[in-house]
């Protein structure tokens, strides 16, 4: 899937043609080979250029091949042919050059970048390496250190930073086919051995061990437990100690020992998930590509709490105007210095200027009447947002969408009390809304699939991950978090502690623990939602024992630490302890350790010894469970949605796949009997006895995750 031309009479132009990014897939490194064949043995050609069809150079390996026996020429043979040939081959990168479309570029003889162009080796991202000579030919053309950042972080660098660093020869603001066209007939006759990259020598650091060892000491930090960033660290090695041949070999080595690990097989899933998740469909059967979404020109915030503040930062600095309305003068103040210090403090982040001119801020709802969406964002009180929805159905003119940031409450009761049920959907942000990619968009029964279609694209166009999902308590992110936080709770009962639980989710991957987590969060966030849910407070009957709320096993320990003020971080006192309110670092505290002992023996219990597998399993596989129920209740369309929004929501370790891709790679067999084992001696903990469709799949020979899907459409969808 290439084209070949012989152009400006004397200049082969192979333009690789495979849309959407012209990956390298079998048929492509069939034709590059054939065509350079052709260039090289015909005497008319005096020059090549290779360029991508559709403004796009190439976006590497074609990923869905790794999933079977790779078929067709190996890469690299096919590559070595172009710097090997005795004609210059000049790459004409437009769009990206990332992974083996780089590599591609760096057997070339000389490399021509449009100005807006990416450059890049994201193979890290995927849990692998550069395997097609990255690892070597990059620091012989750039030096060490440049070369192990972009190799280890898998940045994409602009088409100026890689003119500085050396790795492009020209950028153009113009079409860089013509320029390399232009380019390639100037460099006809000009030597080619010292534009050989394999010829080169690595600038070697006098510090090589120190700046080595450093960047592994800075991986295994940001990301622990995690293969590829050590792997390409001694390729990178390799290319400063061996010759390029030996080289190479220890390169395809180190790519054999990621290639089919399990952390490659989760990267690369969750990759086609994210693309996925933005493919939407409702029972109706509209869906993601034939449903047309409005265009959002111009958008109302209510509510300048912490969440309110951030999405109006999300709105306005993509470009589209916001009124942010407060119930009171001091609050409104407040709301708009610290909006417009976010706002400026983003835009110099990003080099660009602070779309102030967008904002407007009101006490009056009446202000609404002609904007295009609005998004409520105040307190979460049902009755205190069913009157704002009231007013705000007066008040916007009939096409107004409305929408709730809720985090939990029904959309459709909302909906219910406009004069537009059919405008009105749910837009979950999380916490911090500006900087949190997730997006749960939460489609109502009477949500249509415009408006469906308009929450997704001004998610997308706001640089969210947005994932369609049913109108459920908690919807699917907070539904699944409740079990995995009980179990949690239930395991500090039985005889663990805080700090145990969460190392052994943090050597799981988790950036933080459990209870590091809801020390950050904030402990008194969860405890209102449970007093206002009737689990805890004044409102509780005495009757009721204290470890069991409607028939089921009920954990009072985080009641009784915020019963002292233990809020977490705000207060310096959580599950943890902390120097002073707002400190991060948190210390085990002794007298948690008191209030569990007291507690235990107060109820009896005698502590027992808890494994770390037996902590991983609890809380990993009640979240699968849940998980399991949410796509039996039609609630998400598929597994890869759940995982998408754990990964963007809840910090679920990438390197995992999220919490249904981690069942699959369990075994689903094994997930099942470890449920079974633990509902058997929790018999009062629903949450552990195993869901219908999980029994289903494990009945069907337990399939891979992507061919879940075909047994969850024979159950109820809302999506
Ligand atoms: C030897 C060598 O050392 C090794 C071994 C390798 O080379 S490993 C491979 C290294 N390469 C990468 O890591 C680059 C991965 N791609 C991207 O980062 C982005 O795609 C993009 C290039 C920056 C474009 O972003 P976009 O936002 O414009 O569109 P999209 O929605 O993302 O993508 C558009 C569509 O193209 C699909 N797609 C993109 N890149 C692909 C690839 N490399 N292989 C297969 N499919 C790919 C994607 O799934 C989606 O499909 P669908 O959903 O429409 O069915």
């Amino acid at each position: 899937m290439a084209r070949y031309e012989l152009v400006k009479r004397s200049v082969a132009l192979i333009t690789l043609t495979n849309p959407p990014v012209n990956a390298l897939s079998s048929p492509v490194r069939h034709a590059i080979a054939n065509s350079m064949e052709r260039a090289l043995s015909d005497p008319k050609v005096r020059a090549v250029v290779i360029c991508g069809e559709n403004g796009r150079f190439c976006g590497g390996a074609d990923i869905r091949e790794f999933a079977g026996p790779l078929r067709g020429p190996p890469l690299i043979p096919v590559l070595e042919a172009i710097e090997a040939g005795d004609k210059p081959v000049v790459a004409a990168i437009e769009g990206m050059a990332l992974g083996g479309g780089f590599e591609l570029a760096l057997f070339c003889h000389y490399r021509i970048a449009q100005s807006k162009a990416r450059l890049g080796l994201p193979e890290v991202t995927l849990g692998i390496l550069p395997a097609a000579g990255g690892t070597q030919r990059l620091p012989r053309l750039i030096g060490i250190p440049a070369a192990l950042e972009m190799i280890t972080t898998g940045r994409h660098i602009s088409a100026q930073e890689a003119l500085k660093l050396g790795i492009v020869d020209q950028v153009t603001d113009q079409n860089a086919c013509e320029t390399a066209l232009e380019f390639a007939l100037k460099a006809v006759g000009k030597p080619l051995s010292p534009r050989r990259v394999s010829t080169l020598t690595t600038p070697c650091p006098p510090d090589l061990d120190a700046l080595l060892e450093a960047a592994t000491m800075q991986v295994k930090k940001k990301t622990p437990g995690v293969m590829a960033p050590l792997a390409c660290i001694q390729a990178v090695r390799a290319a400063a100690t061996m010759p390029y041949s030996k080289g190479m070999k220890r390169e395809s080595e180190l790519m054999a020992t990621l290639f089919n690990s399990g952390q490659a097989r989760a990267l690369q899933y969750c990759f086609f998930a994210q693309r996925t998740a933005g493919k939407w469909t409702l029972p109706s059967g509209a869906q993601w590509n034939n449903s047309k979404p409005r265009e959002i020109r111009s958008a109302a915030v209510i509510g300048l709490g912490t969440m309110g503040r951030g999405i109006v930062v999300s709105l306005a600095r993509v470009g589209i105007s916001v009124i942010a309305v407060e119930s009171e003068k001091k609050l409104l103040e407040n709301g708009r210095q610290m909006v417009i210090g976010m706002l400026e403090r983003d835009a110099k982040r990003r080099g660009v200027s602070a779309s102030l001119n967008l904002l407007k801020f009101t006490l009056s709802l009446q202000d609404l009447k002609d904007v295009d969406l609005v998004i409520e964002a105040v307190f979460e009180d049902m009755a205190l947002k069913k009157r704002v929805f009231q007013e705000l159905s007066k008040v916007c003119r009939p096409g107004t969408l409305l929408c709730t940031n809720t985090s939990g409450l029904d959309v459709d009761a909302l909906a219910g009390v406009t004069d537009r049920p059919h405008l009105v959907a749910g837009m979950h942000f999380f916490s911090p809304a500006h900087v949190m990619k997730l997006l749960e968009v939460v489609c109502g029964p009477r949500s249509s699939s415009e408006t469906i279609a308009t929450a997704m694209s001004l998610g997308k166009k706001m640089g969210k991950v947005s994932v369609a999902v049913g109108n459920c308590p908690g919807f699917v992110g907070n539904r699944m978090l409740k079990p995995y936080l009980d179990q949690a709770t239930f395991l500090l009962e039985e005889g663990a502690t805080p700090e145990q639980i969460d190392k052994a989710l943090e050597d799981f991957g988790f950036a933080m623990g459990v209870f590091r987590m809801s020390d950050l969060a904030g402990l008194d966030v969860g405890w209102r939602v449970r007093k206002e849910s009737g689990l805890t407070g004044p409102d509780v009957d005495p009757k009721n024992p204290p470890r069991k709320r409607q028939g089921r096993r009920y954990c009072p320990i985080p009641d009784m630490v915020c019963e002292q003020g233990r809020f977490g971080q705000k207060t310096g006192r959580g599950w943890y302890k902390y120097d002073k309110p707002g400190d991060t670092n948190a210390k085990p505290d002794p007298l948690i350790q008191n209030l569990l002992e007291t507690y235990r023996s107060r109820y009896g219990i005698q502590p027992r010894n808890i494994s770390d597998q037996e902590i991983i399993e609890r809380c990993l596989f009640v979240l699968a469970n849940e998980g399991f129920r949410i796509l039996e209740d039609g609630m998400a369309a598929r597994p890869e949605d759940i995982d998408v929004i754990y990964l963007f929501g809840y910090a679920f370790p990438r390197h995992r796949g999220g919490p249904m891709f981690y069942a699959s790679m369990v075994g689903l067999e094994r997930v099942l009997e470890r449920l079974e084992h633990y509902h058997q001696a929790h018999p009062d903990v629903p949450h552990l006895e195993p869901s219908a469709l999980l029994k289903k799949l494990v009945a069907c020979g337990s399939p891979p995750v992507q061919q879940w899907r075909e047994h969850i459409k024979t159950m109820r969808s809302h999506l």
